[in-house]
């Protein structure tokens, strides 16, 4: 099984992404705040690009959620903050969410045979969902801006660190999979602190969402792997 990091959704080629199974990552925030509001009930994630496009998609029931510049849009229930999808409050209900950088990555990756969100916080989970899929996989990591992000790199070294143990079949990692398995394993025992010293993590405290970061940074929490059919995601 071959697996192949994409470094940002810039970068993300049709060719690195067809006939494989796609594992978006981004720590920072998306993935990290689907895993979770589909861990506490959601009945799934519908990801769009644009605010207008939130608006426009919003049945009765259901919560728009996201971000721009790092904050929760004017007129939506939710930000992007994991931690606001906790206590019951997407239980049962539809999330349209929105942001900068992670539902973009989604859309890109829906040419793929298989699209899973990945995050450290269901890091497990995630990985055994994408070797039993018994496809090549993409690790895409959403990045920032369509430049790379440390956060989505160390997840994606967890993540490829975790199918080595897991797969029946050897696998088989591209240069930058083995670089960032090679940065997991370096810093496997501060993770947090690598999550505080990278630039999303600088960013977010300044935005005042350090407690995010944190919350971000816990390793398997959940056992929810989210996967896209049709246009919405659900859990497997
Ligand atoms: O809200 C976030 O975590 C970021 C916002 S920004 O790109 O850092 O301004 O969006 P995401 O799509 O979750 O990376
Ligand atoms: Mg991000």
């Amino acid at each position: 099984m071959k697996v192949h990091v994409i470094p940002n959704a810039g970068e993300a080629r049709a060719d690195q992404l067809l006939h494989k199974t796609a594992v978006v990552i981004d720590v920072l925030r998306a993935t990290s705040t689907i895993v979770t509001a589909l861990s506490e009930g959601a009945t799934g994630i519908l990801s769009v690009e644009t605010v207008m496009e939130a608006k426009a998609m919003q049945r009765t029931g259901d919560l728009l959620g996201g971000e721009r510049f790092g904050r929760k849009i004017a007129g939506f229930e939710l930000g992007n903050s994991p931690e606001e999808y906790q206590s019951g409050r997407v239980f049962g209900r539809r999330v349209i969410l929105t942001t900068t950088n992670g539902t973009r990555a989604i859309h890109k990756a829906e040419r793929s045979d298989h699209v899973l969100a990945g995050s450290l916080l269901n890091a497990e989970a995630c990985a055994e969902a994408a070797v039993l899929l018994r496809r090549d996989i993409a690790l895409f990591c959403a990045g920032s801006h369509d430049e790379f992000a440390l956060e989505d790199g160390l997840c994606a070294g967890l993540l490829l660190d975790r199918m080595i143990a897991l797969s029946a079949t050897p696998i088989e990692a591209d240069d930058l999979g083995c670089a960032m398995l090679g940065f997991y394993r370096q810093n496997a025992g501060d993770i947090y602190g690598t999550l505080v010293r990278s630039a999303s993590g600088r960013r977010m405290a300044k935005l005042g969402f350090g407690k995010d970061v944190q919350f971000c940074a816990q390793v398997n929490r959940f056992d929810a792997v989210p996967r896209l059919s049709g246009d919405t995601m659900t859990i497997v």
